[in-house]
């Protein structure tokens, strides 16, 4: 992963890492992490596509540093594709550490949505 100084995209879901999101040692679980850019990808991508939307794929996803109890996640996306169906993000996660204003950023993956009809079946993203 390669790494920057900054966010990259646009500033999608705010969320606080609570005791219950975590282990014995107050590590943030992964899943929980994902979920948050699951999210994030939900709400970027329906809106783009004006309608309802389903992750297809998640692709490359490495936790290379840990979210702890009381970090505020921020979930970053980017549109890098638009294809017939389906909305490529680029996202990545940034936790702001406990009481300061450090910013890391703690994983950055690829999802990919589909758009689907109100049957379930993908339709096309619309045009901008
Ligand atoms: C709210 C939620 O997130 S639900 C939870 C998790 N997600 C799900 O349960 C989704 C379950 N999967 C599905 O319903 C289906 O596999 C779908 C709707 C995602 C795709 O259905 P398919 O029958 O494969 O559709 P189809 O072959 O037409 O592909 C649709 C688009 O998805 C893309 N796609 C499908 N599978 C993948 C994949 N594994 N990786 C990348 N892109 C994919 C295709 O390239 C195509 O994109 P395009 O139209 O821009 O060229």
């Amino acid at each position: 992963m390669t790494d920057t100084q900054t966010p990259n995209g646009q500033l999608t879901l705010r969320t606080l890492a609570m005791p219950g999101d975590a282990n014995a040692a107050g590590d943030i679980f992964g899943g929980w992490v994902m979920a948050q850019m699951d999210l994030a990808c939900g709400i970027r991508a329906a809106e783009r596509a004006r309608g309802r939307v389903v992750t297809a794929a998640v692709r490359e996803m490495a936790f290379e540093l840990p979210v702890k109890i009381g970090d505020t996640l921020s979930i970053y996306t980017d549109i890098a594709r638009v294809g017939r169906t389906s909305i490529t993000l680029s996202v990545e996660a940034w936790a702001q550490r406990y009481l300061t204003t450090r910013l890391e950023k703690v994983t950055a993956a690829t999802f990919v949505m589909v758009a689907l009809d109100s049957q379930g079946q993908p339709t096309p993203v619309p045009g901008d």
